[in-house]
């Protein structure tokens, strides 16, 4: 059935679109309605096809059973409210944070244009994915993105000894004069929980440094990790400022939790963590002075005279454009997986 469904071949490559419908089907078994089961499924095609593993398809058994176990409202209304000139606040209302973001897309790059900045305080989301498909589009717009997200509580706080905070990623988007967006994002634990699962399953070790275990021993395993222990941020006491400002933001700014104040007991497979998204858009044209997109364009070229081979997304982009030519690779594990997902 999914063969017809699809049109691909097993554990081989699949075409961006039928990956779209195929994850989508999925969502939509599983309780989603087919507006917010296309958004997730279009976004974590994005990121199995840009090869972010950490947050593809692998994440769609943590999507399904959070919906299964009704921690996550995959049939839930956004309401945005139009807060000021430069401000929308968004209630997701229990549902995905990817559509309550799209829908102020739109209000916040008007505010964004109008007035130079905006700001999207969405709360009382879930966000499962990367960030960077958050913050792209509005660099593809001609805008400047910033965004933050809290996870879940896995993240012991420089200085301290206990996890507190999230894997809590970053992201920052530029536009560029005719070329793809600048865009980093990035965790601010050493590595992402993402990371942790995807060692775990495959039997490989952590590298040093970027855990401990639930004696706050330094440890190289995923399942010690996994089983009480937690990661530290990047950098010591650096990566933990960014960390805590990005709890600060995306919860404490919003209204969302922090990612050590919810709770997923009652709620058996809940894996997505319910908390709140913050983005700050920053239109360029009214800065004045030099031509924003030229200082980039010197940077950059500055960056590589100085011997800079890769930019924050060539990766992303290489893959892209390969995923473009040749499809998406699912091995043949993870095609079986998602086919027991739209069977089950
Ligand atoms: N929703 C959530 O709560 C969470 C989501 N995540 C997601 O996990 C994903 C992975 O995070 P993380 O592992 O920290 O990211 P990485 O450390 O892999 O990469 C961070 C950034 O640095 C860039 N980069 C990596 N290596 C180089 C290099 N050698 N030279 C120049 N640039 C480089 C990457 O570009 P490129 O992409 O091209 O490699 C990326 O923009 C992110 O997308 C993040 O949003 C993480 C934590 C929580
Ligand atoms: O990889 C991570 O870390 C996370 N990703 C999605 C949300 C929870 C944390």
């Amino acid at each position: 059935m999914q063969q017809a469904h699809t049109g691909a071949r097993t554990g081989d490559r699949i075409a961006f679109d039928p990956l779209v419908e195929l994850l989508t089907a999925i969502l939509v078994r599983h309780g989603a309605n087919r507006h917010v089961a296309g958004i997730i499924a279009r976004n974590c095609a994005m990121c199995e096809r840009d090869g972010c593993t950490s947050h593809g398809i692998f994440r769609m058994a943590g999507y399904v059973s959070s919906l299964d176990c009704g921690w996550v409202d995959g049939t839930a209304v956004p309401v945005i409210e139009d807060a000021a000139p430069a401000y929308c606040r968004v209630d997701a209302k229990n549902g995905f944070a990817q559509p309550a973001l799209e829908l102020a897309r739109k209000t916040a790059v008007e505010k964004a244009r109008h007035t130079g900045l905006a700001a999207i305080a969405i709360r009382g989301s879930h966000h499962l994915s990367a960030l960077w498909p958050d913050v792209e589009p509005f660099a593809g717009d001609g805008l400047i993105a910033f965004s933050v997200v809290n996870s879940f509580r896995c993240t012991v706080p420089h200085g301290g000894d206990s996890p507190l905070f999230g894997t809590n990623p970053v992201a920052f988007a530029v536009p560029r004069q005719g070329e793809e967006p600048l865009v980093f994002d990035m965790a601010t634990s050493a590595i992402p929980n993402g990371d942790v699962q995807i060692a775990a399953r495959a039997g490989q070790q952590l590298p040093g440094g970027v855990a401990v275990d639930a004696n706050g021993a330094p440890t190289t395993d995923p399942d010690a990790v996994l089983n009480g222990g937690a990661l530290l941020t990047f950098g010591g006491h650096k990566g933990s400022a960014l960390s805590m400002m990005v709890e600060l933001l995306a919860a404490g700014l919003t209204g969302g939790h922090f990612s050590h104040e919810f709770d997923w007991s009652g709620h058996d497979g809940a894996q997505t963590p319910h908390t709140g998204q913050f983005v700050l858009l920053i239109d360029p044209q009214h800065a004045g002075g030099r031509p924003f997109g030229d200082r980039v364009e010197t940077l950059i070229k500055d960056m590589r005279f100085a011997g800079v081979q890769r930019l924050p997304a060539d990766r992303r982009y290489r893959n892209r454009r390969r995923a473009e030519q040749q499809g998406i690779h699912i091995g043949v594990e993870e095609r079986a997986r998602l086919d027991a997902l739209l069977e089950g």
